[in-house]
């Protein structure tokens, strides 16, 4: 599946593909994709049930997003390319670094995961935003997205609106691709210079859980720690985010 994208940047500069993470669309990229676009051609996509990409019948895989990157990259004639994403979007990459690494040149994991469990709490969740929709959740996911000081000292409505935008069935889908992931034993397997970015203080992936094992397990990565940053660093540490990706991809 081709997912809906928009594409930015001179024609002959290096690619960049940024993937978004759930509940989010492309547009979560917006405080970097201007800075960006200078040096690179940016591809931003919505993955599927998100944003104006398709909601295909489910189950869904990691497998299945993954591939739908690989769609794009074919679509765009685009033969290899950086990439970065975060939360599902970095899941999606670490996917892409492990099953397609002749497509992936350098990679930036962002607040993310090989496996997030538990289980149960993805299958709780898609239920309840099947009942209820997303914006029965979205109060609590804003407490894991941003610090307690950036909550109260930002005005994050065009957040909550495209988080409660997203489409119901496509954020539950969703979850189910997270509910069955484990990327663990494929980690040692990545070729890509990577770049680990995690939050001191995300809730959804902490560091020591989560970056720290994945920079640990991927030969030739480097993390950093943002603090004050919780899960949604792209948007809490917008400046410092671009910096650290203009920086690893050179
Ligand atoms: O909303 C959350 O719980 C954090 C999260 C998990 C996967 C993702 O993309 O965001």
């Amino acid at each position: 599946m081709i997912p809906h994208h928009r594409v930015t940047g001179p024609a002959d500069a290096p690619v960049l593909v940024l993937s978004n993470s759930l509940g989010t669309t492309l547009d979560m990229w917006k405080p970097q994709a201007r800075a960006l676009a200078r040096r690179f051609r940016l591809v931003r996509y919505d993955t599927r049930g998100h944003g104006g990409s398709d909601t295909p019948p489910g189950p869904y895989t990691i497998g299945d997003v993954g591939r739908d990157v690989l769609d794009l990259l074919d679509h765009l004639g685009v033969e290899r390319t950086h990439f970065a994403g975060l939360s599902l979007g970095g899941m999606t990459g670490q996917w892409l670094a492990i099953n397609a690494p002749e497509r992936i040149e350098k990679l930036v994991l962002l607040c993310t995961s090989p496996k997030m469990g538990p289980a149960q709490v993805w299958i709780d969740r898609a239920k309840t935003v099947r009942e209820q929709g997303t914006e029965a959740i979205v109060d609590g996911t804003f407490e894991r997205w941003f610090t307690a000081d950036y909550r109260a000292e930002h005005d994050l409505s065009a957040l909550r609106d495209m988080f409660v935008g997203v489409d119901d069935e496509g954020y539950a889908r969703c979850c189910g691709i997270i509910e069955t992931m484990d990327l663990t034993d494929g980690l040692p397997n990545i070729s890509a210079p990577t770049l680990v970015i995690a939050g001191a203080q995300d809730p959804a992936t902490p560091p020591a859980e989560h970056a720290e094992v994945i920079a640990g397990a991927i030969p030739r990565a480097r993390l950093e720690v943002l603090d004050p940053a919780a899960h949604l660093a792209s948007v809490e540490r917008a400046d410092d985010v671009t910096r650290l990706i203009k920086e690893h991809l050179g």
